[in-house]
């Protein structure tokens, strides 16, 4: 875990001192588009570098997936544990197998994810962050903030593949942003700020409000399929993506205890459903998922010790189609 200040790496844990035991996350500094002038939609020009423990980069990987993009944008994932030198590229052979389709870096010369953002910008400040959309051609960042990357990867490929599907509908998005916002800051990055906690007062009150915000979305999956109706859209991808890790990781290791998302009929259905869709269940890598998270916080596990359960099956059956 660290940093970069002005192009050097150094080994920080979040500093959760300065904001009362608060987890304060960074913003992405990367905001490039897929389409213009700069960066105009081309296959095989841009490349994707995620971690399959990361729920931000999963986003970006069932996108890719979905809108069958694989020929399009290549794929690199880096080692599970992030440790003092932050998230680390394997060697050629090491990794491909964590996810099919998967290539080692096409960036010569880096061992690190640091390398990159300096590749791009040598006196880059800042944290190093997964997923990052780079540009081989020029060597650039494109972006490096998912939300933004699965908005590029619904529409900016759409002349290069025959998938229409869209997952940010036009008469939906005042809905989905709507959904969104409040899925991300209760629950997406609720269940960082309940983990990363270091004040009892704290950690209480973004656990409160994760578990009013489950509840909530609990009552409004009774009534719909779907966040946003019957057709699924970018706000369920981005709750997937935290659900799926919820009973396996964020229940023990952030502490996030009251209950598991299998004891709500609703949500757990619902998690299956979405686990269900074609091509998802591949994006899931629960090896790195667990051995991430409890092995790359050492002040919350030092013992390193990732434990074996929970044994849940994703794959048996849903009972959302009557809905
Ligand atoms: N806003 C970013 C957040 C990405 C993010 O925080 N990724 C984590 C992995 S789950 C990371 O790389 N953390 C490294 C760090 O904070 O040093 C996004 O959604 O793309």
């Amino acid at each position: 875990m660290g940093l970069l200040v002005k192009g050097e790496w150094h080994t920080d844990w979040y500093d959760t001192e300065a904001s009362g035991g608060e987890f304060v996350r960074e913003q992405a500094q990367f905001h490039g588009n897929i389409g213009d002038d700069t960066f105009p939609a081309v296959a095989g020009r841009y490349h994707l570098f995620v971690s399959l423990a990361c729920p931000w980069a999963h986003r970006t990987l069932i996108f890719r997936k979905l809108k069958k993009l694989e020929d399009v944008i290549g794929v690199t994932v880096v080692k599970a544990e992030m440790l003092d030198n932050g998230w680390e590229l394997g060697k050629a052979g090491e990794l491909e197998g964590a996810l099919e389709g998967a290539v080692p870096s096409p960036v010569e010369g880096i061992e690190y994810m640091h390398q990159l953002y300096t590749r791009h910008d040598p006196q880059y400040s800042g944290r190093v962050t997964v997923p990052v959309l780079w540009d081989k051609e020029t060597n650039q960042i494109v972006c490096n903030e998912s939300a933004k990357i699965i908005r590029i990867l619904n529409s900016a490929f759409d002349s290069l593949t025959e998938v229409r599907e869209d997952y940010y509908p036009e008469p939906s998005r005042d809905e989905i942003d709507e959904v969104n916002a409040f899925v991300y800051d209760a629950i997406n990055n609720g269940v960082y700020k309940t983990g990363f906690a270091t004040a009892q007062d704290v950690y209480e009150k973004h656990y409160r409000a994760l578990f009013d915000a489950l509840e909530t979305l609990e009552t409004r999956l009774g009534k719909q399929r779907y966040l946003v109706g019957d057709q699924i859209t970018e706000a369920d991808w981005r709750l997937f993506t935290t659900l799926i890790r919820f009973d396996s990781v964020y229940h023990g290791h952030f502490k996030c205890n009251q209950r598991q998302i299998e004891s709500y009929p609703n949500l757990s259905n619902y998690l299956r459903d979405l686990y269900q869709q074609p091509g998802v269940a591949e994006t899931v890598n629960f090896g790195h998922i667990k051995t991430h998270y409890y092995y790359s916080h050492d002040t919350i596990n030092p013992t390193r010790i990732v434990p074996l359960g929970p044994d849940i099956d994703y794959g048996r059956a849903h009972d959302r189609r009557s809905l």
